[in-house]
């Protein structure tokens, strides 16, 4: 791997009893489509909170282009270039499409949001520019609060790339979407990640969209990274099988000669 844009070096993080990270190292480069997985309660959750500065690591080190970002505030590690989008993708309902992409770039360029009604005329190329490479410019004009779920992830994306991340962190990004639309989401995603050149860690249940469209895919189970690697490899993981299938499906279904793929875990 190139020198990479994100480098998790064996974090640790426990919350009174539980141990929700041990030892957990990964590396994700630019371009590149890395999906972290894992049971619930795995930790994936916690890890995303890590690098994005929500919450400070027990013991170990995160690196953004190779520099120390551990502990950081959350809103510095965003002006660095980690960018997230939520389970829910969260927009201004009653603003337009065009305007909540201003928005952004507005808070990016900390211009003061007091400025806003001159504002809605700054930065409308860009917004446009950024709606286009989502496939959403024909929906400038319209209410957030009006469009589809899964327009209003498109726009979610819009958003995100409004702070020129060099990381995009992307919690379930396919959730409440129709499979049709999940996968367009992520091709899409991928197109603009390899790009921009942008490293994208996401979670996801869908293993559908997990193995259809991660360069690499990391394995969480209680805590401890079991598995990372290629899609393929890591779906025939016999630990990373056990871990989703349990080990009395996981014999019956090695005895099948075309083991299918996961439905969504
Ligand atoms: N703030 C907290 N206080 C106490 N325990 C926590 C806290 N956050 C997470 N945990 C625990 O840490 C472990 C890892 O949780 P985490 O939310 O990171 O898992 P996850 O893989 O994201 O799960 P899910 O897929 O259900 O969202 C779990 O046992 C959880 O109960």
């Amino acid at each position: 791997m190139t020198s990479p844009v994100l480098e998790v070096s064996r974090i640790r993080k426990v919350f009174g009893g539980v141990v929700a990270l041990e030892e957990v190292s990964f590396a994700v480069a630019a371009g590149e489509m890395v999906a972290l997985i894992g049971p619930n309660g795995a930790g994936k959750s916690t890890c995303f909170n890590v690098v994005n500065g929500q919450l400070r690591p027990d013991e170990g080190h995160v690196a953004l282009h190779g520099r120390a970002i551990t502990g950081l505030p959350a809103r510095k590690i965003w002006r660095l270039g980690v960018g997230r989008t939520f389970q829910v993708a969260a927009t201004f309902a009653s603003m337009t499409v065009m305007e909540n992409v201003q928005m952004a770039l507005l808070s990016r360029r900390r211009r003061l949001l007091s400025l806003w009604p001159r504002a809605t005329r700054l930065y409308r190329g860009e917004a446009l520019e950024l709606l286009e490479r989502v496939g959403a410019a024909d929906l400038a004009d319209r209410p957030c609060g009006q469009l589809a779920y899964g327009d209003v992830k498109r726009i979610e994306l819009a958003i995100a790339l409004a702070n020129e991340p060099a990381l995009l962190l992307m919690d379930e990004p396919t959730a409440g979407m129709a499979p049709g639309e999940r996968a367009e989401l992520m091709a899409l995603t991928a197109a603009i990640a390899r790009e921009g050149r942008i490293a994208v860690l996401f979670t996801e249940h869908d293993m559908d969209v997990v193995f259809g469209h991660a360069d690499r895919v990391l394995v969480l189970d209680r805590g401890h990274l079991i598995a990372a690697g290629e899609a393929d490899t890591v779906r025939n993981d016999p630990r990373v099988r056990e871990v989703y299938l349990g080990p009395e499906t996981l014999a019956a279904d090695e005895a099948e000669a075309d083991a299918p793929g996961w439905a969504a875990c």
